[in-house]
């Protein structure tokens, strides 16, 4: 009598995600490890800035139930690097906003550099002009902040034409170096705290164009890490520069039923006119259709990477 080969659904199933990735296997061996990784007590976070930048708000607020220390940096690539030497776990750092949109540099950075997403966080930012103690906003000639922040504040410094806006690294270390000029006619775009902690007064509250002002951090790590709940994934790709690469890639996570949350183009800087496309998806590395998704996509383009699966930031309720 012959035998029975039925492996049973599953195991077939498991069968034929391995041959979408085969010589790609070591994605799938990634997302194993991502699975299995247990989280670090008294994990080492770095950010851009100072202390009272949002970037340290959305840091010590995504690591509040952890003993985690803390190391700034000047720069958005210097977290990168302090990463990559393993001088700390987890980097923090800005990757949109709600109004003013992408930060376009960390996008360019996630591109160089392979870390991993394994969380995010949505925080609300509220700016406020600052100056040293007795400054007057009539008296002031030069405004100093991260250029997204001077972006978010635009529509108010309009009734300013005089005023010069002056990009700075971050907003936090605007009013440190605001309160070490100590000139009454130059202030700061910062934080409530910020303005607190570096001796300013605030000359206008919540200058902000809409006050439902959002900025989405990202925690990056140089392992991918992923939680049992984790609801998003991040993918990067190239594709071929032909008539219909973009739309077929698109085409598998329609007939996935995947929900596309995001997508961004940045150019490919040592190949003129070719893209890099970054992409958001609601759900799990784990789930059959985001695997098979994922494995065709990785097929059809010239460079794949899962960038990781993580947990979606709650809605801000501050
Ligand atoms: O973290 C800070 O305070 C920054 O200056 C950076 C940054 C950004 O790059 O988006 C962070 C949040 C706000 O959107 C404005 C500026």
């Amino acid at each position: 009598m012959e035998e029975n080969n039925y492996k049973g659904i599953r195991e077939q199933l498991k069968v034929s995600i391995e041959n979408l990735y085969m010589g790609d296997l070591q994605i799938l061996d990634a997302i194993e490890k991502g699975l299995q990784y247990k989280p670090k007590q008294m994990p080492q976070v770095g950010y851009q800035g100072v202390i009272g930048s949002f970037s340290e708000d959305a840091a010590t607020r995504y690591f509040k139930d952890q003993d985690a220390s803390y190391t700034r940096y000047d720069e958005f690539e210097e977290v990168f690097e302090a990463l990559v030497r393993g001088e700390i776990d987890y980097g923090v750092l800005p990757i949109e906003n709600s109004y003013t949109g992408e930060v376009l540099e960390v996008y360019d950075l996630i591109g160089h550099y392979n870390l991993y997403i394994v969380g995010e966080e949505i925080v609300r930012v509220t700016h406020h002009l600052a100056g040293v103690q007795g400054s007057k906003i009539e008296e002031i000639e030069e405004v100093y902040s991260h250029p997204q922040a001077l972006g978010q504040c635009k529509q108010y410094l309009r009734q300013y034409p005089y005023i010069q806006s002056i990009p700075y690294a971050n907003t936090a270390m605007a009013a440190q170096y605001i309160e070490q000029l100590d000139n009454k006619h130059k202030a700061a775009i910062c934080s409530e705290k910020a303005a607190n902690l570096y001796n300013l007064s605030i000359l206008q509250r919540g200058i902000n164009t809409k006050s439902n002002n959002y900025t989405r951090f990202i925690i990056l790590s140089k392992t991918m890490q992923i939680l049992p709940e984790c609801d998003k994934v991040s993918i990067a790709f190239t594709t071929k520069h032909e008539s219909g690469a973009l739309y077929h890639i698109l085409a598998h996570f329609a007939y996935n039923g995947l929900n596309l949350l995001k997508i961004q183009s940045r150019p490919m800087k040592d190949k003129s006119w070719h893209y890099y496309f970054f992409v958001d998806l609601e759900g799990h590395l784990e789930d059959a259709n985001m695997l098979i998704a994922l494995g065709k996509v990785s097929k059809e383009s010239e460079y794949f990477s899962i960038l990781g699966g993580y947990r979606q930031s709650k809605k801000v309720t501050y």
